[in-house]
């Protein structure tokens, strides 16, 4: 009954040390106060307990969680608790949820589980010996993690139906992967040099290679304080670089006074025809129209499958709005005379000739075809005016949604919303990095860099542009990877980490870049791993995210992709490729395992999420 289930809650809470004091006291009402539990309907049994990150350690008693036998769910992930997990707790029979990653267990998974489990995460511990389970002991398993813990042997011939996500990555496995499980995706089973077989590599080859491994950091285990040293140059790094600071300023003088000596005698241009607003003000100085000469000879050149039925003319014709000054140049919402709304993007500083721009405008248009892209409709290049065109989304951007409009009336945006456009922006990465090729890069991953279509859908917009500019984007300071700083050059995995920065932005709500200007930046991943040290994780997350119900196990999860990404050494963060499928095991098992989230349901409706 109640009063067994409150007495076995109690002896695990004065048996087991936690840095976060629990508000657990046998006067209070356990289902109502009792923080982290959740009761039945009829309020006679403890059915979830929920203790994530609270800095729990040390092993488990036997008779005290393992006494809950209506116990559904039970979550303890992102704790210290080390120790073998008493036998008594995964046979609890009514048991279906067990979240035990990010904690410190080792010694064998017990026999005898409950047949009710659906959901068995023991990822990031320090479990061992084989993998003992068996067909017949968990006819109900949907979902089965258990990357990064050091089992070895062969992997059994798990014939489980219901098996929808399973992780083995990172351990000692060896051996075949059995037929029966040979239909999940590679990352499944990466990180086990000895084994082999489909997905894998072929048995028959002799040593299969490794596979390269990265270690995610742990939120809830300390790392060392960040060097924030910065480096003092020697006088054979200054003199060169003042050098050639002066002649870059010199040439920069030079080629303001020939412009405009220029502009002065060419009257008549076309710049006269564009009427540009900013704000219901004129903004000729900003027409994006006034470098385009001859117009005819240089057209505008649209890709292939756009269905835009409108020439340079009527796009010099259409009344613009400033929609924002970028690195690479000024935005503009164009209205073309039916109505169709374009964005016109005025290039400045493109340092390449026609042909390498066009070769570039090439690959980005390839890029383009895909669902979670912002695909480039066309363009124009002469040696005065360098101008693309995409789709105007209304929405906006992600930045935009996340920090926009903090009035009163203000909607925050839901957690599942943030799952979505962050799947939908890795899936768009990872497309740009497998399509464009190994060298191709987006170079400026930041959230105005995320449109958003009606339903919500990440589309990366920006892409490839670093190379024929050769700007790095000043805006997007707080997103550069540290090699970038040093090094000046974007790589696959510099956008990775950019990535882990948008991640970090939209689970703590916090900008990298503060509105008042460049110069001020977070340093977000720095900001959360140092709130993370501190051993309370829900810290970091946004204040507007903690009114959706069940959703902390998914935040960490999340945090801990975006941990993964942000990772100093370049080598160690996952591919945008792992990312996607990280991020999509999330997703998978909040459709499994959970209702969406809405602050309208109560809190024992969802018992089965951790
Ligand atoms: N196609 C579009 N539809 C709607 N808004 C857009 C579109 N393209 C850009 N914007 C918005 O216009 C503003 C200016 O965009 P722009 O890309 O020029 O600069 P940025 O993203 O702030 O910086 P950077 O040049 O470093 O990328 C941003 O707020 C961006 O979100």
């Amino acid at each position: 009954d109640l009063n067994s289930d409150s007495q076995a809650l109690l002896h695990f809470a004065s048996a087991v040390p936690h840095v976060r004091k629990l508000n657990w006291n046998s006067n209070a009402s356990v289902c109502t106060s009792w923080i982290g539990i959740t009761c039945s309907d009829d309020g006679t049994r403890v059915t979830a307990i929920h203790l994530p990150g609270i800095g729990l350690s040390g092993p488990i008693p036997g008779n005290s969680i393992g006494k809950l036998d209506a116990l559904r769910v039970l979550s303890l992930r992102s704790n210290y608790l080390n120790g073998n997990l008493p036998p008594d707790i995964p046979s609890i029979p009514s048991l279906q949820s067990l979240y035990l990653q990010h904690n410190n267990f080792s010694g064998m998974i017990p026999t005898n589980l409950s047949a009710k489990l659906n959901v068995l995460d023991l990822s990031f511990n320090s479990f061992r010996g084989n993998i003992s389970l068996t067909d017949e002991n968990l006819p109900r398993l949907t979902v089965l993690n258990l990357q990064f813990n050091s089992f070895s042997g062969g992997i059994p011939d798990l014939n489980l139906p219901r098996l929808k996500l399973l992780n083995l990555s990172h351990n000692m496995l060896n051996g075949s992967i059995p037929t029966t499980l040979r239909k999940f995706p590679i990352s499944s089973f990466l990180g086990n040099p000895l084994l082999c077989g489909p997905p894998l590599t072929d048995c028959s080859v002799s040593s299969p290679s490794p596979s390269p491994i990265y270690l995610p950091s742990p939120p809830t285990i300390p790392t060392k304080q960040e060097g924030g040293k910065s480096k003092k140059l020697g006088a054979a790094a200054i003199i060169p670089i003042v050098i050639g600071g002066s002649s870059f300023l010199i040439l920069l003088v030079l080629v303001f006074f020939f412009c405009c000596l220029k502009k002065k005698t060419s009257n008549g241009s076309r710049s006269s025809k564009a009427k540009a607003t900013n704000g219901g003000r004129s903004a000729k100085p900003e027409d994006f129209g006034s470098g385009v000469q001859e117009a005819e000879k240089n057209k505008l050149v649209f890709f292939e499958g756009c269905s835009f039925n409108f020439d340079l003319e009527d796009l010099l014709r259409a009344s613009a709005e400033v929609l924002g000054k970028g690195s690479y140049g000024t935005a503009y919402k164009a209205v073309l005379d039916e109505g169709v709304m374009v964005v016109v993007k005025r290039l400045r500083e493109v340092g390449v000739a026609k042909r390498e721009f066009e070769q570039q405008m090439e690959v980005v248009g390839r890029v383009g075809q895909h669902p979670n892209i912002v695909p480039l409709r066309a363009y124009y290049f002469s040696k005065d005016e360098k101008l693309l065109v995409c789709d105007h989304y209304p929405t906006g951007s992600l930045s935009a949604l996340l920090h926009g409009n903090r009035g009163t009336g203000r909607v925050p945006l839901d957690w599942d919303s943030r799952v979505k456009i962050s799947l939908g922006t890795a899936k768009g990465i990872a497309h740009i990095h497998s399509e464009g090729g190994a060298k191709f890069t987006h170079g400026n991953i930041k959230a105005s860099n995320v449109l958003l279509t009606q339903d919500l859908t990440g589309r990366v917009s920006d892409y490839g542009l670093t190379s024929i500019t050769n700007i790095l984007s000043t805006r997007g300071i707080g997103y550069r990877a540290p090699e970038v700083i040093e090094t000046r050059k974007v790589t696959q995995k510099s956008d990775v980490y950019s990535f882990g920065v948008l991640l970090l932005e939209m689970l703590t709500g916090r900008s990298p870049l503060k509105s008042s200007g460049h110069d001020d930046v977070i340093d977000l991943p720095r900001w959360v791993r140092s709130v993370v040290r501190e051993e309370w994780t829900a810290e970091v997350f946004d204040p507007d995210l903690m009114r959706f119900q069940n959703v902390e196990e998914e935040m960490v999860q999340m945090l801990q992709i975006a941990l993964a990404c942000v990772t100093k050494a370049p080598d160690m963060r996952p591919t945008m490729d792992e990312v996607v499928r990280m991020i999509e095991e999330i997703r998978q098992s909040e459709l499994d395992n959970r209702p969406s989230s809405d602050d309208n349901r109560s809190k024992d409706s969802n018992v089965n999420t951790p």
